[in-house]
């Protein structure tokens, strides 16, 4: 198969990522590159809690799941976000599918053990449905929720964590994690940040154990590290402009890479 990059696009950025992203990724598919999109939704979920009253809770960079919160997930992600994703790269000329990990058994998860409620841990991705769409000319759209093996119950997943996971079981070429910061920041002794372009599983794991990385950017390079170990070439962090995203499918540098020991 043509080269593979899954984009994961973070809810921090929806409201952000302009026409000329979503041309671009449709002007790549034409060119035969195939692309899958994995997206979150995390500020979407928090707007609608805060709508029913509920306030949202996390546990390392998890969201506590109660039953009605799940509910509110499930309609966020497989509902108005991973539709509006759908309407902007049809916008921009392309064709989307939108799906969740429920639908086709794409994500096969089961409770996490962790006192989280309704948060999933992947026991397995199906990759078939996912390659299916792409070979029918399509982009698919996936938001990260998963089902049980037995279809009774759906689970609440990161976003970063489903789109390592179906990285890995693609075996991707490329992992872009596409967010509201240009890479990993470091702070300069001026005070200054500035992007870290390269970072190996031994930095990573100082920068966490000193402070540098912290919140939404744990669960992005630990899942970096898991899709790295299952296979995938490269895990870029970036903001994903249009530069990004050529840069990207023509290998060459860009935001924060990191690479498998
Ligand atoms: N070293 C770091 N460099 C850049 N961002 C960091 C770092 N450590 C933590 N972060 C935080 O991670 C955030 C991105 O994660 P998150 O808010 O979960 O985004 P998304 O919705 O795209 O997944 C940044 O906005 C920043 O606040
Ligand atoms: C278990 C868990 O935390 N699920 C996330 C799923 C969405 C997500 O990950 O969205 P971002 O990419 O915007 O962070 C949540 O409920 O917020």
């Amino acid at each position: 198969m043509a080269s593979l990059i899954v984009l994961k696009c973070g809810g921090s950025t929806m409201e952000e990522l302009p026409d000329e992203f979503f041309a671009t990724i449709a002007k790549l598919k034409q060119d035969g590159k195939q692309v899958v999109i994995v997206h979150g939704g995390g500020p979407a979920i928090n707007d609608l809690l805060k709508k029913l009253a509920i306030e949202p809770q996390f546990i390392d960079g998890l969201r506590v799941t109660c039953e009605d919160t799940m509910q509110a997930v499930e309609m966020v992600l497989a509902g108005s976000i991973n539709k509006f994703l759908v309407r902007r790269v049809q916008q921009a000329g392309g064709k989307a599918w939108g799906m969740s990990g429920q639908d086709a058994g794409v994500i096969i998860a089961q409770k996490t053990v962790k006192p989280l409620g309704l948060v999933g841990e992947i026991e397995q991705v199906n990759k078939e449905p996912i390659l299916a769409v792409l070979a029918a000319g399509c982009i698919p759209v996936l938001a990260p929720l998963g089902i049980a093996a037995d279809g009774s119950t759906v689970f609440n997943i990161n976003a970063d964590v489903a789109a390592g996971a179906i990285a890995a079981a693609l075996s991707a070429d490329k992992l872009m994690m596409i967010t509201d910061v240009p890479g990993i920041l470091e702070t300069q002794e001026d005070g200054t940040k500035t992007v870290k372009a390269e970072a190996d599983s031994e930095e990573i794991k100082q920068m966490i154990n000193s402070g540098v990385i912290y919140g939404g950017m744990i669960p992005k390079v630990t899942s970096a590290l898991d899709a790295l170990g299952q296979g995938v070439k490269e895990v870029v962090i970036c903001k994903g402009t249009v530069e990004d995203l050529l840069k990207a499918f023509a290998n060459e540098k860009t935001g924060t890479s990191i690479k498998g020991a």
